[in-house]
């Protein structure tokens, strides 16, 4: 490979320069004891990140809403959404993916908190931007482009903070480690602006995601049927297209349960 490993780190604009990250993110006091509180406090499951499956809606943990408090001053942003994963070793990894925004309130940050073991962020441009990037240097004679890549170091208490542009045109993921045994365990928290909620009964369901957009407007939650296949098809342009189409394919809305990204198994 010819291409140049680009890495960056704090100060540097990641992706469509909307995303960064920060280091020495929480107080030391916190960021020493955080991964081994959130071990004995969440309510751990074995997930398989398929796109009909997603955790339980719990309350935050004592230490999930320390740093949720954390999060929101550094963004300057409410957040009220937080998926937390354990990656034991080296060998766990997130395959590349893009963060379904159906439910992500437009013009937010996704964030990720970093705990324990270093691993690599992992930024590659979608095909389709390089489709349409090969398309215009092809017009004027130039020679084509590779996809664009970059990586992004997330040491222990460091924070990485991804704008939407960045999201749509780039997919990201945190590849194995080259020598799995070596690396030690890491827990992530992502943290977003949901806009979709459900009522307290988790019966109905209302927001930016759903049908009825106000709380007055909620409808009941369904399963399955006609909106969770118009939702698939929906996350599969999202994961491919970077110029997706928000308001075309998610505008309407869908009454179905949605508040995961899908992204595959591990
Ligand atoms: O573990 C991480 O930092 C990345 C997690 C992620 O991309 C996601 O949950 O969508
Ligand atoms: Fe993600």
């Amino acid at each position: 490979m010819t291409s140049k490993q680009v890495v960056l780190g704090p100060g540097d604009s990641i992706g469509e320069e909307d995303t960064y990250v920060l280091h020495d993110f929480l107080p030391s006091e916190l960021a020493d004891t955080a991964l081994e509180n959130l071990l004995k406090e969440v309510q751990w499951n074995v997930m398989t990140h398929r796109a009909d499956e997603s955790p339980p809606l719990l309350p935050f943990s004592p230490t999930v809403e320390r740093i949720r408090q954390h999060v929101e001053k550094v963004l300057n942003e409410p957040v009220n959404h937080a998926l937390i994963q354990h990656y034991r070793n080296g060998s766990d990894y997130i395959s590349e993916h893009s963060d379904k925004t159906v439910d992500v309130a437009r013009g937010s940050k996704i964030v990720n908190v970093s705990l324990g073991a270093q691993r690599i962020m992992t930024l590659r441009t979608k095909k389709d931007v390089l489709a349409n990037l090969n398309a215009d240097l092809d017009a004027s004679n130039s020679t084509s482009q590779k996809r664009r890549v970059q990586r992004v170091p997330l040491p222990h208490n460091s924070i990485f903070v991804m704008g939407l542009q960045t999201n749509a045109r780039w997919m990201h993921g945190i590849a194995r480690a080259p020598e799995r045994d070596k690396f030690g365990e890491r827990i992530s928290l992502t943290f977003r602006t949901i806009g979709t909620y459900l009522t307290r009964d988790e019966l109905h369901i209302f927001g930016q995601g759903a049908k009825g957009k106000t709380r007055e407007e909620a409808r009941p939650v369904v399963r399955g049927g006609e909106d969770s296949e118009r939702l698939l098809a929906a996350f599969g342009a999202e994961n491919h297209q970077s110029d997706f189409d928000w308001d075309a394919h998610y505008g309407e809305g869908f009454d179905v349960l949605h508040f995961q990204p899908t992204h595959s198994i591990e």
